[in-house]
């Protein structure tokens, strides 16, 4: 397969100063690299500068290897939009109908896109394509070329054999089924041809994304439901906190303005009674309880470790008390509204702990349900046995809608439904078609990499859900699959029991807190550096997330990691306080070694499993 060079420039003023801006240009790279195998991207970023734009468009035409240019950014009606005006007198052929074919497609996102001026065309044996500069126009236009590219490029390059082919491949004349040579990669997914569709090809069509960028997507694509951070924010206390003004301590209370000494017990008042109202003098005082309603005309509290008890009456009560501290206005009350006050907002800040908040809402007397994300799960496979069954050959037990469920309450969530199906399209495809009607998320396992029966893909197609990606560079859990049909997404885990738990804890909790409305930097578990103990640990060639446990020698912590790390293994979770993040192996740096320092994910809150 050839390698191309493409070249993406972004064109912006507020980029060139601030390049961690530039989001079009990121994006339009991540895409090539997801769309054409055996791509380059060379890339750069300049101000709406017409001079500086040609001269590196320039640059770039005369270099032999650079096929493609896609610029960002300058196409609009702002005066210092100059992209196209920049391009157009480099190119030796106009490309109308190319230009037709992205604004054709972006007006059917938005009217706006009548806004942009750019301009296709090729220059020497390059093309170049302006792009406006939103990332999600970038999207759009990009989709809109990114079949045509190959061919344009055979012709260009005047490849004569495989534009033949292609012609007779859209014709439907080709001679064989034998490989088409083609740049890029394909949308279909069989359930029995994998790879590109055919029997040559036997790859998986999906590209294997790095794991920030799954992330990344999956945040992109879910709604964040912000109704329930207003809430929380608009709720003000209908009551105030204390509601009465509450005795501090168990003692006595009397007026200020008296003094220590001996003084008349008059009554005894417990939490829970009404305000005593009664008249108070100097040397009286009432006996209280911590949380009693301090009476009326009593202003000050002693507490009982300050007194001496000197005299009871004949039935046994109190009757005369040494205060043997000055009594101060105000000692040891909680005024009325002390700790939040009638029409204060209940919430300072959002905070989404289901312990939090349900205790705040019982303390201020509202009963209201916590508004969650419908989360249904899905454990597929004709092997699977539910844990009650008795054990029949060739049928294992299923333990992860088990561990699902477990995992969705340990995060404050709860599961609406589970089912359990065989591999079987017609089943699976109903079965899903009628749970996503009823939950917002289905987070499914099993059924995502490349057997035959592996169905998952084919039926997410069938029911016109958007598949986001379906492979992640990482170990375990590289069939994870993600996919959307307007705001009902679905998590498609590989069936390994650890590749299950991996991939939860990594894309789906994420993706439910979020959608939950937690802050971005919330949503994945926290990150900490820790320092391994185990050495020379052979690095594979996609990142790994290992399961690990806590020792913490001397406040400071390292990590041991939990036996064989096959992803059947479930027993690696046993003790698992962290995924360490190991990187992919490189020539430089085959193996992970003791004492060095790697990120890991905290998974449980009490992640310390040992003190040294
Ligand atoms: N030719 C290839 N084969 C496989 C690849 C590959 O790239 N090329 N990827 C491997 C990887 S990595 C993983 S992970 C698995 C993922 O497989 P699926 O998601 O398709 O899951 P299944 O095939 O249905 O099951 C895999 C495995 O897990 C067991 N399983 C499934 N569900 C449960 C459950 N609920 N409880 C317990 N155990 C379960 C199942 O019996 C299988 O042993 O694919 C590799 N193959
Ligand atoms: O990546 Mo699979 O998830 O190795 O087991
Ligand atoms: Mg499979």
């Amino acid at each position: 397969m050839e390698s191309i060079t493409f070249g993406v420039l972004t064109i912006s003023d507020t980029c060139y100063h601030e390049p961690a801006k530039d989001r079009s240009g990121r994006r339009l790279m991540a895409l090539i690299g997801e769309s054409f195998d055996n791509s380059q991207v060379i890339a750069a970023v300049l101000p709406d500068e017409r001079d500086l734009i040609q001269r590196e468009l320039r640059k770039w035409i005369d270099r032999d290897d650079v096929r493609v240019i896609i610029t960002t950014g300058g196409t609009g009606f702002a005066p210092r939009d100059v992209t196209p005006e920049a391009t157009k007198p480099l190119l030796d052929k106009d490309c109308n109908q190319l230009t037709l074919a992205i604004a054709l497609t972006s007006l059917k996102k938005t009217k706006f896109a009548a806004l942009s001026r750019g301009v296709c065309g090729i220059a020497g044996n390059t093309l170049v394509l302006n792009f406006p500069g939103s990332e999600k126009a970038v999207v759009e236009c990009f989709e809109a070329v990114r079949e045509l590219l190959p061919h344009a490029l055979h012709l260009i390059g005047n490849n004569v054999e495989l534009v033949a082919r292609t012609h007779a491949e859209v014709q439907g004349t080709a001679q064989s089924e034998a490989a088409v040579p083609s740049l890029v990669k394909r949308d279909h997914v069989c359930p029995h041809k994998t790879g590109a569709g055919d029997d040559v090809d036997r790859n998986s069509p999906f590209p294997m994304v790095p794991v920030h960028q799954a992330l990344d997507t999956i945040l992109t694509v879910v709604q964040r439901n912000n109704e329930s951070n207003q809430e929380m924010d608009q709720l003000r206390s209908p009551v105030n906190i204390p509601p009465f003004r509450a005795s501090i301590k168990d003692g006595y209370a009397m007026k200020s303005t008296g003094f220590s000494g001996t003084k008349r017990v008059v009554d005894c008042i417990a939490a829970g009674d009404k305000v005593n109202e009664h008249p108070l003098q100097e040397d009286e005082c009432f006996k209280i309880n911590t949380g009693a309603p301090v009476p009326t005309h009593a202003d000050c509290v002693v507490q009982v470790e300050d007194t001496r008890l000197l005299q009871r009456d004949k039935y046994g009560e109190e009757s005369l008390v040494d205060i043997l501290v000055e009594p101060k206005a105000g000692l040891d009350i909680r005024p009325i509204g002390h700790d939040m006050r009638k029409g204060d907002k209940v919430f300072p800040a959002a905070d989404y702990s289901p312990v939090v908040y349900k205790s705040l809402l019982a303390s201020v007397g509202i009963k209201q349900r916590q508004r969650k994300p419908k989360v249904g799960i899905i454990s597929t496979g004709s092997e699977l046995l539910a844990p009650h069954q008795p054990a029949v050959a060739g049928k294992i037990y299923d333990s992860n809608t088990t561990m699902l469920e477990e995992l969705l309450l340990y995060f404050g969530f709860d599961c609406r439904q589970k089912l359990v199906l065989g591999d079987d399209l017609a089943g699976i495809k109903m079965s899903l078609s009628a749970l996503i009607d009823t939950v917002d998320f289905v987070i499914c396992t099993g059924g995502v990499s490349m057997g035959d029966k592996d169905y998952i893909k084919p039926v997410l197609e069938e029911l016109n859900f958007k598949l986001h990606f379906g492979r992640v560079n990482m170990k375990p859990g590289k069939p994870m699959t993600f996919a959307s049909r307007g705001n009902k997404y679905f998590f498609g885990l590989p069936g390994n029991p650890v590749s299950a738990f991996v991939t939860f804890h990594l894309f789906a909790l994420p993706a439910i807190r979020w959608a939950d409305g937690w802050e971005r930097a919330k949503c994945p578990l926290p990150i900490i550096n820790i320092s391994l103990l185990n050495d020379a640990i052979d690095l594979d060639s996609r990142p790994e997330y290992m399961r690990a446990s806590v020792t913490s020698i001397n406040g400071k912590l390292h990590a041991s990691v939990n036996g064989d790390q096959i992803s059947s293994r479930l027993q690696s979770i046993v003790g698992a306080d962290v995924l360490i993040h190991l990187p992919g192996r490189t020539a430089e740096k085959p193996q992970a070694h003791a004492g060095e320092i790697y990120s890991a994910s905290v998974l449980r809150y009490d992640f310390i499993s040992r003190y040294e």
